[in-house]
């Protein structure tokens, strides 16, 4: 944070012509006042707005998501069986999956909390934010499930076919805290936001938020949660590429990497006064404390590193730890699996690192009088979306978090909801379920847990939690897990008391370390000291490290020796008409798949953390030309990211799209006897089991025999 200097009756009032509205003479006439804050609780959208974000879009979401829901179910002919609500078929293709997954993990935190690093810590926040990673990563577990447990609905099935039920109540208690964790952040940011911009009560908000959400995942299933996902992408990408084309453009206030690179200079300047009143504690003035020479076009900014490394661990376990990544992995065809991950993890990479180099650098450069606790609730974009743009801009950027918040929630909802039926009703309540019961209680689950977390988001926000404060104590909370869940796929040795010794051992141990370690530095626990980088980093450290390290050692000393037997019999509830072809399941294909994402997530995980970051430090504080070509790599990843993320999965989906376009025009009576008739085979099949081999092999063979004529032509 900025340093103190000066002092404010010695400077000019404003200090700055551009920022002069945040600025007014002392009463006294004798110093310079400095606004108390951006927002100062006065919203500039009404409430009615702030409702019809919340309820319209949530109505308009849930009806059109059923409605596409219903399209494919009349018109291409699909089933709602529980498999496939739980499931999507396990047929989703590339560009779906990686639009599932860059919406799956744009939650309110990407887009606010990656603008307040960058508000606190400069250029280099946004981009430790942004390190992918994880999901370039997790797109090796993703391939792994197909190879070791093709009919999984879960990562816990996984976990208590491989390591029993002692093991399988740790790691379902672990991912139920990391859906609760995860869906908490949305909803803290989604509810402070709204409150800012409109005025609508933060509880209300809290508990309306996923009212829309409930509806359209009750609907559809995971199918319709991949329909809204991609919708809400589309919506995401256009306001990111408005809001980064507006700042580095368009704007009249900034509009060129020059200016803001000018100003950025100019906030940043030793001879600055930052004492109150001129500037208020935890308000951005002055040369940034740490960074190189107090810039903020640097990476060499060891609280940007510090936050790097916690939200590294962090988000580790909000891939690794939550089912909804696990479920989309699932879902998605085996050839199609390896790719989309990496896919996804590209685009992703653009929203937090073009967003905050946009909207958080914005803020400092425009000087916005932006507070301590405003910035923690995750205030910093709308802030400069509103400075920048007036009510527009207020409306876009709540327009883009809504469409973040519900469908990344939308996808936890199901994830929380597999969970409940497959790793407690029919494990442990009803193991024979039949198919409708599995749906009646996923409903009941998506229902139930829709609610609670709206409570729960309540209760958080009483309690004086924020966006900034969860996202910094995750890690601790869920990092221990990581590598054992990760070693279950990975490692043949691995075993069942060391994952559970160290998942236990580690959580409680990073929990201690970082209490301490609040306790020695600022002589008292409390959300304010608890939620600052330091003790964070060390809980994170302690968590993460000691839950791989405890495991790995007992799997040494105990190894289990597993040849994933027990995994492969996992088995389905319905009758899996799978309607892909016999060698998508080949050993031989997913071992390439898994060769083909080990080589590229290993080796874009270099280059992201580790080259990029040594590239950029011999230019210590940026000059201007480095810094308007790093803001063109902003520019260039968010553009063509958001082309490919809107475009893939319609082209790949064209022929499915066309078929509803025919359906829709094709006679009622004509679809009711398809239908029958449709019905009527899938009796016979199911009734005859050797009619449904006869059928699939008819099938292979017809496939095979367009492939060799498309070959020969
Ligand atoms: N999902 C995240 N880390 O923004």
């Amino acid at each position: 944070m900025a340093s103190s200097s000066g002092s404010a009756s010695s400077q000019n009032c404003p200090p700055f012509d551009f920022s002069a509205k945040y600025y007014s003479s002392s009463s006294s006439g004798n110093g310079c006042v400095r606004q108390g804050s951006f927002f100062e609780g006065k919203p500039l959208l009404g409430q009615g707005v702030g409702y019809s974000v919340i309820l319209g879009f949530g109505a308009f979401f849930a009806v059109f998501t059923s409605f596409l829901v219903w399209l494919e179910k009349r018109y291409v002919g699909l089933r709602h069986t529980s498999e496939w609500f739980n499931t999507a078929g396990r047929n989703v293709k590339t560009g779906l999956i990686a639009s599932v997954i860059v919406s799956q993990w744009t939650s309110a935190a990407t887009i606010l909390q990656s603008s307040n690093v960058a508000w606190e810590f400069g250029v280099s926040g946004p981009f430790w934010y942004a390190i992918t990673m994880q999901v370039l990563l997790f797109g090796v577990m993703a391939i792994e499930i197909k190879r070791k447990a093709p009919h999984a609905h879960t990562v816990c099935e996984i976990v208590k076919a491989r390591w029993g039920t002692p093991a399988h109540i740790v790691f379902l208690f672990f991912c139920f805290l990391t859906n609760i964790i995860f869906t908490a952040m949305l909803l803290l940011g989604g509810s402070a936001v709204v409150n800012a911009l409109t005025g609508v009560n933060i509880y209300a908000a809290s508990f309306l938020i996923p009212l829309g959400v409930i509806v359209y995942t009750l609907a559809g299933g995971l199918k319709a949660t991949f329909l809204a996902s991609y919708i809400h992408s589309v919506i995401v990408h256009v306001a990111l590429v408005i809001f980064v084309y507006l700042v580095y453009t368009a704007s009249s206030q900034l509009g060129s990497p020059s200016v803001v690179y000018r100003r950025l200079l100019e906030v940043t300047s030793k001879s600055r006064a930052c004492n109150d009143p001129i500037s208020l504690t935890g308000q951005a003035c002055g040369p940034v404390k740490g960074n190189y020479k107090g810039s903020y076009l640097t990476m060499l900014s060891p609280g940007g590193l510090v936050f790097g490394i916690i939200n590294i661990v962090g988000n580790f376990g909000t891939v690794f730890l939550d089912n909804g990544y696990w479920v989309s992995a699932i879902a998605a065809r085996p050839s199609s699996t390896h790719k989309g991950y990496l896919l996804g993890g590209l685009v992703w990479f653009a929203v937090p690192f073009s967003l905050a180099t946009a909207l958080g650098l914005g803020a400092l450069a425009l000087d916005l009088p932006i507070s301590q606790a405003e910035a923690s609730r995750g205030l910093v974009p709308p802030a400069t979306a509103t400075a920048l743009m007036g009510k527009s801009g207020s409306v876009l950027l709540l327009t883009m978090l809504f469409m973040a918040v519900t469908s990344a929630g939308s996808s936890e909802l199901i994830a929380v909801s597999s969970l409940c039926t497959y790793d407690i009703y029919r494990a442990y309540i009803n193991p024979k379920a039949s198919g409708k019961q599995i749906l009646r209680v996923s409903r009941a689950v998506v229902l139930g847990f829709g609610c609670f977390m709206g409570l729960l988001a309540v209760i958080l926000n009483k309690a004086g939690v924020s966006l900034g404060w969860m996202y910094l104590a995750m890690g601790v909370l869920i990092g221990s897990a990581v590598i054992p869940i990760a070693l279950m796929l990975l490692w043949r040795k691995a075993n069942a008391i060391g994952a559970i010794l160290g998942t236990v051992i580690g959580c409680v141990l990073g929990i201690t370390t970082w209490l301490s370690a609040t306790s020695i530095e600022y002589g008292r626990i409390d959300l304010h000291t608890t939620g600052r980088n330091a003790p964070a980093l060390a809980g994170n450290l302690v968590s993460i490290l000691t839950g791989g390290a405890v495991h790995t050692l007992c799997s040494l000393v105990w190894p289990q020796n597993y040849e994933w037997d027990t995994t492969r019999e996992i088995s389905t509830v319905e009758k899996d008409r799978s309607e892909l072809p016999a060698e998508e399941f080949g050993e031989e294909k997913l071992k390439r798949a898994k060769a083909w994402i080990v080589r590229r997530g290993v080796a874009f995980t270099l280059v992201i953390v580790v080259v990029w970051p040594l590239l950029s430090l011999p230019a210590r504080d940026f000059n201007l030309g480095y810094f308007t070509f790093w803001v063109v790599i902003a520019i260039a990843w968010g553009t063509i990211g958001s082309t490919v993320i809107i475009a893939l999965p319609l082209i790949e989906s064209w022929g499915t799209i066309k078929n509803v376009c025919l359906g829709m025009f094709t006679n009622d009576r004509l679809m009711e006897k398809l239908e029958e008739i449709d019905t009527k085979l899938q009796t016979i099949i199911l009734t005859i089991p050797e009619a449904e081999k006869m059928y699939m092999l008819e099938k292979d063979k017809a496939t095979a025999k367009k492939r060799e004529t498309e070959h020969e032509a």
